[in-house]
C-alpha cells in the first residue's frame, strides 16, 4: 500500500544555459553544455529516492537556454512535468537577468562549472547577483577545484551541495498543497497543539484538517474500516506486539478480557487514523466514498490527553506503529504522526524524514543528567560519548520502533529507509518492542505504550521548530549520539520516571561554547516539551531546508564548512551567519506568504 501523497512527487527541472551568440560561440558550446546538465540529471537520478523508494525524476529542458524564450519555453515544459525544484548549469557565460528562473515559489541553484576555457564561474556570480537583486534567493554552486573543459566529473564538493540542494528544495516541493491533519485539538495546553494555520499556509504552503476525535469513535462503533484488514492487523499485533508489565496497582489493573477489548480499540484506532491521513479506496466499497478519500495529509497529529485517554484506551499504539516502517502490511513507508498534536513537532518530524527518507523519534526531552548526578543516583561514572552527562528522551506515542537501532549499517545501529529494511531486522525492532498496559494514573482509559531502549552508537539529530510572537518560527538543531548505559544504570534512571515509555539515551555534541557550551546548555535552551530525532547528522540538510523557508536557525552545532544556504545570505553579513540568516529571513519573510 504506497502512501496517496507521493502520487505525482515533485520533479527536478535541470536548465542547461548557453551564450546566445550564433556564428561560432553558441555552436562550439551546445553539446558540452547540454551534456551538463543530461550529467547533472543522472546523478540525481542516481543518488535521490523519493519516500515511496522510487528514484527522484529529472526534466532536462528541451534546449540549452540562450534567451528569454527558450527560458520560457523552458519554463512551460517544466509546469507541464511537474517540476518543483529547478537547478541551472552551465560551463560558459551567459545573459543573467534573461535566463534565469525566475519562478519565485521555485527552489533554485545555479551551478556553474569551474572551468576556465569559458567564463562558468561569471555566470554563475553575474546570475546570482540577479537573484540578489530581483529577491529571488537561489543556491551557487562552484567547485572548488579548475575541471578541464570536456571533464564530465563531478566533483565531491559539487555532489554534496548537489545532493544537499536538491533534497532540501524537493522537501519544500513535497509540502506544497498536502494537508496536516490535527485529529482532535489543545493536549494538556501544549502550544504547539495551538495549531497555527497561518504558519502551515504561509511558510509550508500547507493546509490543515482538523477532525474532532470523535470521528474516530464513530467510525470504531460503525466499523467503518477495512475489516479483512482489522482482522489480519489484530492476529498480527497478538503475534509480534507483546504485553510487557503491567505496572498499575494491583487493584487498578485491568481483567485479561478488558485488555483484549483494548488490544481490538487500538489496532482499530490505527487503521481509523491511518485512513483519516490519506484515505482508504477499500472504503469507498462500502458506501463511505468521502471518508475513502481522506484528507491528503503528509503529517498528522492526535491529541489523546486527556479527552480521549481519560476514557478511552491511549493513542500509543497507533502512534508508534504508524511511524515505524513496518506493519501488518509488512515492511512499507512509514507515517509522520504527533503525539499530543503537537503540530510543530509533527513538522520537525516531517522535515526530517523528507530530508532522510527513514522513520522518526517523537521524544520529550525529559531530564538532563550530569555526571555527578547519575554518580550520585547510581554509583557509576558515565563515560564515552555520555560522559559530559546524557539527555533522556522518553515519551510515550510517536516514537517509531525503528528507534530500537535493531536495523544495522556498515555493522552499526541504524534506521534505515524502508526499502533497505530486512524482515528480519523488522521483526528485531518488534522483538526489542514490549507493550506495557498504558500507566492509568494518567491514561484512564487504558492503552498500551511501546517500550523500548535505543541502541547507542547511532548518530542522531535533535531539532525542534517552535512559534515566537513576532518573530515567527525558529528551528533548533542538535546533531549527537545515542549512547548505551550499563543495564542496571539505564533501570534505575528509567525506574524513577515511566518504565513503561521508549527511552533513547542522547548526548548532543558540545563545542565548550555558547548554546553547545555543555550537555546541560543544550537541554537548558531547548525551546518546548519535544523534539523530533532522525537518524544520521542531518543538521546542515535542515539548515539548507530552513533557508528556502525562510525560517531561521536559533542554535545548531553544524560545523561550518557543511553549512549550505542561499548565495544571498551572505550578502545579510558573511561574517555573522547566523545574524545574517535572522536578517535574510526576515527581509523575504515566508515563502507562500
Ligand atoms: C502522560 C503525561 O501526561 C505525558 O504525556 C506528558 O508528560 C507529556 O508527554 C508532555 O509532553
Ligand atoms: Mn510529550
Amino acid at each position: 500500500m504506497t502512501t496517496p501523497w507521493i502520487g505525482t512527487p515533485p520533479r527536478i527541472g535541470i536548465r542547461p544555459v548557453i551564450d546566445g551568440r550564433e556564428r561560432g560561440v553558441r555552436e562550439s558550446l551546445e553539446e558540452q553544455v547540454m551534456a551538463m546538465a543530461k550529467n547533472a540529471a543522472a546523478f540525481l537520478s542516481e543518488n535521490l529516492r523519493y519516500p515511496d523508494g522510487t528514484p527522484v525524476q529529472c526534466v532536462v529542458a528541451d534546449s540549452n537556454i540562450g534567451g528569454v524564450a527558450e527560458a520560457a519555453a523552458c519554463a512551460a515544459k517544466f509546469a507541464r512535468e511537474g517540476v518543483g525544484v529547478s537547478l541551472t548549469v552551465t560551463p560558459c557565460w551567459c545573459y543573467g537577468s534573461e535566463t534565469m528562473d525566475m519562478d519565485p515559489l521555485m527552489p533554485k541553484a545555479v551551478w556553474g562549472f569551474n572551468g576556465t576555457e569559458r567564463p562558468g564561474a561569471v555566470y554563475l556570480a553575474a546570475v546570482l547577483a540577479a537573484h540578489n537583486q530581483k529577491g529571488l534567493p537561489a543556491f551557487g554552486i562552484y567547485g572548488r577545484e579548475v575541471q578541464d573543459a570536456g571533464d564530465a566529473t563531478i566533483p565531491d564538493d559539487v555532489r554534496e551541495k548537489l545532493l544537499r540542494f536538491a533534497k532540501a528544495g524537493l522537501a519544500v516541493a513535497t509540502m506544497r498543497g498536502k494537508s496536516y491533519l490535527s485529529i482532535g485539538g489543545v493536549s494538556m495546553g501544549i502550544a504547539g497543539s495551538i495549531v497555527d494555520q497561518p504558519f502551515f499556509e504561509q511558510y509550508l504552503g500547507m493546509r490543515v484538517e482538523c477532525v474532532d476525535m470523535s470521528e474516530v469513535t464513530r467510525r470504531i462503533e460503525e466499523e467503518i474500516y477495512d475489516k479483512d484488514e482489522y482482522a489480519r492487523a489484530l492476529a498480527w499485533t497478538k503475534e509480534h506486539c507483546k504485553e510487557g508489565k503491567d505496572y498499575n496497582p494491583k487493584d487498578r489493573q485491568k481483567s485479561a478480557a478488558a485488555k483484549a477489548k483494548d488490544w481490538e480499540t487500538v489496532v482499530k484506532m490505527t487503521l481509523i487514523i491511518r485512513d483519516l491521513m490519506i484515505g482508504n479506496p477499500k472504503l469507498a466499497g462500502r458506501g463511505y466514498g468521502e471518508e475513502a478519500l481522506g484528507h491528503n495529509a503528509i503529517a498528522g497529529g492526535f491529541q489523546g490527553q486527556r479527552a480521549w485517554t481519560d476514557h478511552f484506551p491511549n493513542g500509543d499504539f497507533p502512534e508508534a506503529i504508524l511511524t515505524s516502517s513496518f506493519d501488518w502490511n509488512g515492511i512499507r513507508m512509514p507515517y509522520v504522526v504527533a503525539t499530543e498534536n503537537d503540530s510543530l513537532n509533527g513538522v520537525g518530524m516531517l522535515f526530517n524524514y523528507l530530508l532522510t527518507n527513514t522513520a522518526q523519534i517523537f521524544a520529550d526531552v525529559r531530564t538532563f543528567w550530569s555526571p555527578e548526578a547519575v554518580k550520585r543516583a547510581t554509583g557509576h561514572t558515565l563515560e564515552g560519548a555520555a560522559a559530559g552527562g546524557i539527555i533522556h528522551l522518553i515519551n510515550s506515542g510517536a516514537a517509531t520502533l525503528d528507534g530500537t537501532g535493531e536495523q544495522s549499517r556498515d555493522g552499526k545501529p541504524a534506521m534505515k529507509p524502508f526499502w533497505e529494511i530486512t524482515e528480519d531486522e523488522a521483526k528485531k525492532c518488534l522483538a526489542a518492542t514490549t507493550w506495557p498496559t498504558a500507566m492509568l494514573e494518567y491514561f484512564r482509559g487504558g492503552g498500551y505504550s511501546s517500550c523500548f531502549l535505543s541502541r547507542g552508537g547511532m548518530p542522531l539529530t535533535m531539532m525542534r521548530l517552535s512559534l515566537v510572537k513576532g518573530l515567527g518560527p525558529v528551528i533548533q538543531i542538535a546533531e549527537g549520539h545515542s549512547v548505551d548505559l550499563p543495564p542496571k544504570v539505564h533501570e534505575a534512571l528509567n525506574e524513577r520516571t515511566n518504565p513503561t515509555w521508549p527511552t533513547t539515551w542522547f548526548a548532543p555534541n558540545v563545542t565548550g561554547s555558547g548554546p553547545f557550551r555543555d550537555v546541560y546548555t543544550v537541554m537548558n535552551n531547548w525551546s518546548a516539551n519535544h523534539g523530533a530525532i532522525s537518524y544520521g547528522h542531518i543538521g546542515a540538510d535542515l539548515i539548507a531546508l530552513a533557508s528556502l523557508l525562510r525560517i531561521p536557525i536559533a542554535m545548531h552545532n553544524v560545523p561550518e564548512e557543511r553549512i549550505f544556504r542561499p548565495s544571498t545570505w551572505s550578502l545579510f553579513g558573511a561574517n555573522e551567519p547566523q545574524a545574517a540568516d535572522y536578517r535574510a529571513c526576515a527581509n523575504f519573510g515566508p515563502l507562500y506568504g
